[in-house]
Parts: C-alpha cells; sequence; structure tokens
C-alpha cells in the first residue's frame, strides 16, 4: 500500500514546481509515482462547472462557499476509485491539493478559523461521507501572501491565464493562509510538514525525512 501524499498551500505558492521535483526526486530513487492534482478541470464536469464559477459565468453561484465546496467535493468523489487503485499499485500518490484546500479556502471565505464549523462541515462530507482516502502526510508550503501573489501574476502573464476570483483576491489568501497554519498545526486529518516554500526547500532530507524503507 502506498503513500498519499498531499501538498497544500497558497495560489502560486509553488505547489506544481515541488510536485514535480518531488516525482522526480523519488523516482530517481526507484519509487514508483502516481501524481494528480484538484481541481480536474480537463477531466471532471464538476471541475469544469469550478472553473465557469471561479470566472464568473456561473452566476450567483460562486457566492455560496458550500455550493462551491460541493463542486470540489464530487470532482474529488469521482476520484476515488482511481486514487485507492493507485495507492494499490504505487510507492507513492502525490497530490498537487486535495480535502484541506476545500477546508482552508471555505472557512477563509467565510471569515471562520480551523476549529470553526465550516472545516467539521468539510471532513464529515468528504472524509465521512463520500469515504475519499485520508492522507497519510500533507505537505503546507508556506510563502508568504506577497510572493505568492506575485508569482501567480509573473505565471499571469507567461502562461497567458487570466487569475481567478479566489486568486485575485488577497485579503482572503491572507486568511487562507492563516488557516491552513491552524490546520497544520492541528495536524489536521493526518501529520503536516510546514516547508518554506521562499527558502529552498531542501527535496532530499525531506525524502530522507518521510521516504525510506
Ligand atoms: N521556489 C520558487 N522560487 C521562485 N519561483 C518559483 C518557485 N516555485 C515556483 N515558482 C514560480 O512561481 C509560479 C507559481 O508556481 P506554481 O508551482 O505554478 O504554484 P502553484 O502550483 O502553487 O500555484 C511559477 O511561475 C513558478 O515557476
Ligand atoms: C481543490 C480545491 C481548490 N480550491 C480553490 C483553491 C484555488 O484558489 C482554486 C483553484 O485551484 P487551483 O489548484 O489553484 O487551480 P489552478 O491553479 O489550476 O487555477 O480553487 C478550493 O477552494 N477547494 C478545493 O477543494
Amino acid at each position: 500500500m502506498g503513500k498519499l501524499v498531499v501538498i497544500e498551500g497558497l495560489d502560486g505558492a509553488g505547489k506544481r514546481t515541488l510536485a514535480g521535483a518531488l516525482t522526480e526526486a523519488l523516482t530517481a530513487r526507484g519509487r514508483a509515482v502516481a501524481s494528480g492534482a484538484f481541481p480536474r478541470y480537463d477531466e471532471d464536469v464538476h471541475a469544469e462547472l469550478v472553473r465557469d464559477a471561479l470566472h464568473g459565468r456561473l452566476g450567483d453561484l460562486t457566492d455560496s462557499v458550500h455550493g462551491m465546496a460541493v463542486l470540489y467535493a464530487l470532482d474529488r468523489r469521482g476520484a476515488a476509485d482511481r486514487i485507492r487503485r493507485q495507492l494499490a499499485e504505487h510507492d507513492v500518490v502525490l497530490l498537487d491539493r486535495y480535502i484541506a484546500s476545500n477546508a482552508a479556502y471555505g472557512a477563509a471565505r467565510l471569515r471562520q478559523r480551523a476549529d470553526g464549523d465550516f472545516v467539521g462541515w468539510v471532513r464529515a462530507l468528504e472524509v465521512d461521507r463520500f469515504g475519499l482516502p485520508t492522507p497519510d502526510l500533507q505537505l503546507l508550503l508556506r510563502v508568504p501572501t506577497a510572493v505568492a501573489a506575485e508569482r501567480a501574476a509573473r505565471r499571469e502573464s507567461s502562461e497567458r491565464r487570466e487569475r481567478d476570483l479566489y486568486e485575485s483576491d488577497d485579503d482572503l489568501q491572507s486568511r487562507c493562509a492563516t488557516v491552513y497554519d491552524e490546520l497544520a498545526a492541528a495536524h489536521w486529518l493526518s501529520p503536516w510538514e510546514v516547508l518554506d516554500g521562499a527558502a529552498d526547500v531542501g527535496v532530499t532530507a525531506l525524502l530522507d525525512r518521510h521516504f525510506t524503507r
């Protein structure tokens, strides 16, 4: 049975970049790695609807924090069997965002903290009701909100990719950073490790800490 490892953090924190580096380093050590990212924009109708909502194309649906969270959760529900299969066949399944993204962004939108009702509601929906596999380890890639915003803006211009409603809301990102810190401190759903994304993450040392057999 493989380990389910999740990378979490703000938009522009460097999650995708770290996922690539970790996959490469684990593969070089001979581990079988499956990787994925949520939302699955090009694979799942709920994720497609998320994209529409984040670009203001679904009217007042975007205003509903719980409605948005249900769409993200249904995307993951549709991937649950595949994740379970991947865990059976690989040493590591590495995901760029998972259940904690719903907890952090939703709580931040509602101005709640990690010990508030919303985070409990996400756990009840995704873990208890949908039966999603829980992570073995969550990595919080922590960067100052200004750095994340600057990276997201740079990516916007280099990839001609328009920033969405959450990405362009600096106050939301900064509240979200607080909830992430609290989720990590509480080891919500799994052990967490906080990585300094503004410095060298130190992939080799990370592997030595968590992936020695
Ligand atoms: N450690 C880093 N130092 C500087 N720039 C980085 C670093 N990691 C990622 N970036 C750049 O920041 C931008 C956002 O990174 P990305 O990995 O796409 O973030 P995320 O997946 O968290 O949104 C990209 O342009 C990427 O090249
Ligand atoms: C996966 C997930 C993302 N989100 C938020 C975080 C991001 O602001 C936004 C889009 O996800 P993101 O991974 O940033 O997609 P991309 O970088 O390809 O646009 O959705 C949730 O609120 N809940 C979730 O379950």
